[in-house]
């Protein structure tokens, strides 16, 4: 379940000081035990988006030798916080001097208290957003919401406050996630921008090792992941990661790439017309253009 107590283990007194202040790099988690290494706070997070593709990024980093990643959602700075930092670490693999420890909760995006609170445990913390056109992130997102719960109202009974005048509820979590100026804004107050990356969901899906390379650069890693590490998966429809000689090439699973619902195309032109400031805004912020207009 969400916010598992620690292990008995982790529970006898700190080895080191904790946490680190503002800057700080955080203590060393614990005598090195069988592995070696150490359990460390993340250097670089995927605080977002939602639906963005934040999974295969994971998955594509955690094939480069330099990294090492949770592998669950730890929601520590949105769901979990109260169990504090310790516990957080806790929940880390652990790392070999130089390795990058990493984990991803696309929820984190869209939290208030996220920006302050990742930023007391460091603010040298880099974050790693990937973006997706918000359009098809919401009808993602309801796809999501739909296979869990069948008997939901329709995509346009949930995104308009009042279909005839076309207004759309931005108080529902499908629409609102993809407002990315306004979230990106409060993370401002806390991250300038040369913390962030941006990484493009659809260029992620076209051009998997165009995207690691700009991943891998911003967290200076030597390019490892590149295209020979992939192929199309023609049934999936999605790229692929190879394995190494023998074993068999991984795909993500069913939930990763689900057939959308048709959508009335005037429900979608008017969800489009409604974002279109928002991603100005967005891409102007960014220095970015994601092309989704
Ligand atoms: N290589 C590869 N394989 C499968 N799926 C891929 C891949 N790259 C990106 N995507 C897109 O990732 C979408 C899911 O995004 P997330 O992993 O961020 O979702 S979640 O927020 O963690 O639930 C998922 O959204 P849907 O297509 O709507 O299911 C995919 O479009």
């Amino acid at each position: 379940g969400p916010c598992e107590p620690l292990p008995p283990a982790l529970l006898l007194p700190a080895p080191g000081a904790l946490p680190a202040g503002p800057g700080g790099a955080g203590g060393a988690g614990g005598a090195g035990g069988a592995g070696g290494g150490s359990r460390r706070f993340p250097q670089a997070i995927i605080v977002g988006v939602k639906k963005g593709g934040t999974r295969a990024l994971l998955e594509f980093l955690r094939a480069h030798p330099g990294v090492r990643a949770v592998g669950a959602e730890p929601h520590f700075f949105d769901r979990c916080y109260e169990k504090g930092l310790r516990w957080y670490r806790s929940l880390m693999p652990r790392t070999l001097e130089g390795q990058i420890t990493m984990e991803k909760t696309p929820s984190y995006f869209v939290t208030k208290e996220a920006p302050r609170r990742i930023y007391n445990m460091s603010r040298d913390t880099k974050l790693i957003v990937v973006v997706r056109n918000p359009v098809t992130r919401a009808i993602s997102d309801y796809t999501q919401t739909l296979s869990k719960n069948p008997s939901i109202p329709s995509f346009q009974a949930l995104a308009f406050k009042n279909a005839s005048t076309g207004l759309i509820d931005t108080s529902w979590s499908a629409v609102r996630i993809g407002i990315y100026a306004k979230h990106l804004d409060n993370w401002l107050q806390y991250f300038p921008l040369s913390k962030f990356l941006f990484v493009s969901g659809e260029r992620l899906v076209s051009d998997p090792a165009g995207e690691m390379g700009r991943v891998q650069d911003f967290l200076g890693l030597q390019r490892v992941v590149t295209d020979k590490h992939f192929y199309f998966n023609e049934t999936k429809g999605f790229p692929c990661l190879k394995k190494p000689e023998g074993s068999k090439p991984r795909c993500l699973g069913k939930s990763k790439g689900r057939p959308h619902p048709r959508i009335d195309p005037q429900v979608v032109q008017r969800l489009r017309e409604f974002y279109r400031p928002f991603n100005m805004k967005f891409y102007q912020m960014t220095g970015q253009d994601f092309g989704w207009d």
